[in-house]
């Protein structure tokens, strides 16, 4: 037990807090190691006290979304993963805006936007999410991506300081925002939206769920598209191409249905996922002279 957690225990009084949770119960992977502390503030103001315990002892700190976009090293995560919660979590309709809480899952709004008619959010309905990971990557599936219905958002920075800032500030583009480079914790996001025939937003949900699912080996854990799309080419392709489609390291495997998706066939470890991403960029920088670039995220002690 190190000593700032014992301080945690203490400064943190009331606010939920789990030690040594193991990170393959955060991800969608089902791959890492134990996260040091696990903290789910319910609202701003636990928040804010969470950041100034970092700030005064030094505590590296992480957001935790639903760790879809994750893959954690096997050792885990030194320092604190804060996962919203209570007020986080919900959200409303303001006239046409969607107010959500950064903690909410991002198809879940997708459908219940839908549900009420309201369209704007139908391409998310599949992207496995919470609303505050879905701003930070820009994230976008079927011609979507956030940034097309982001109206503003609010923020919590590491002083304790919160601010609310309009899209047009984010530096949104290819699954970037400023958020990657300036540390901050997302908390909410007001959304654009249009009035709709419910018939008509629910039906686009359906077919894009449908064509996700023939597409994408969603029965199995995985944390989405390993690497961005190099300009002027689709990942999925280059690696079939290259004769890796079920290639397998461990228990990391390309997988059969979707080669720019890495599967978690059973009892994977980072280390396994890692080799065998090396092992892909390897063999299409020397077959295509192509630089794949991780898309998922990876961190954690190594
Ligand atoms: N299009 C698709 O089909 C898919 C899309 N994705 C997308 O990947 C993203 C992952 O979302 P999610 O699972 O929630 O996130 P994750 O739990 O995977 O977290 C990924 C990173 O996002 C940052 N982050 C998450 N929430 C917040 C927040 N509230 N404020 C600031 N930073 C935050 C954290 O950065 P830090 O470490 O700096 O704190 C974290 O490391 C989403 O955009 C998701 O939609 C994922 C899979 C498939
Ligand atoms: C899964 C993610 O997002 C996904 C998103 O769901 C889909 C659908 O819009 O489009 C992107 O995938 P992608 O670039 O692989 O696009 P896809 O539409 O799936 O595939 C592109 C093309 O490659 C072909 N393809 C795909 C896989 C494969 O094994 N072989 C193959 O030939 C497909 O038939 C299609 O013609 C996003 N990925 C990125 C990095 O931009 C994620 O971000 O984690």
């Amino acid at each position: 037990m190190s000593d700032w957690r014992s301080l945690a225990a203490e400064r943190l009084g009331g606010i939920e807090t789990i030690r040594d949770f193991p990170m393959s119960r955060l991800t969608t992977f089902q791959i890492g190691g134990p996260i040091d502390l696990l903290v789910q503030p319910q609202h701003t103001g636990e928040l804010q006290r969470v950041l100034q315990f970092c700030a005064a002892e030094g505590v590296p700190w992480m957001v935790l979304g639903l760790g879809s976009n994750l893959l954690v090293r096997d050792k885990g995560i030194r320092g604190i993963g804060i996962k919203l919660a209570g007020e986080f979590l919900e959200w409303r309709m303001d006239g046409p805006t969607a107010r959500a809480g950064a903690g909410l899952a991002l198809g879940d709004l997708s459908r219940e936007t839908a549900c009420l008619g309201w369209s704007g959010l139908e391409f998310a309905c599949g992207i496995p999410g919470t609303v505050g990971g879905a701003v930070f990557m820009n994230a976008g599936a079927y011609d979507g991506e956030i940034g097309q219905v982001l109206t503003a958002v609010e923020a919590c920075y590491p002083d304790g300081g919160y601010v609310r800032l309009n899209a047009s500030d984010l530096e949104l583009g290819y699954r970037f925002s400023r958020f990657q480079r300036e540390k901050a914790v997302i908390t909410r996001a007001d959304f654009g939206l249009r009035p709709a025939a419910k018939a008509d937003a629910e039906a686009r949900i359906t077919e894009l769920t449908c064509q996700r699912q023939s597409k994408q080996p969603l029965e199995m854990p995985s944390a989405g598209s390993v690497f961005r799309r190099p300009a002027g080419y689709y990942v999925g392709p280059l690696i079939e191409q290259a004769g890796l489609k079920g290639f397998r390291i461990g228990g990391a495997q390309v997988s059969p249905k979707h080669a720019g998706f890495i599967v978690n066939a059973g009892g994977a470890t980072a280390a396994d996922v890692l080799a065998l991403i090396e092992h892909i960029r390897r063999e299409i920088r020397e077959r295509s002279g192509v630089e794949l670039v991780p898309e998922v995220r990876v961190i954690g002690e190594e």
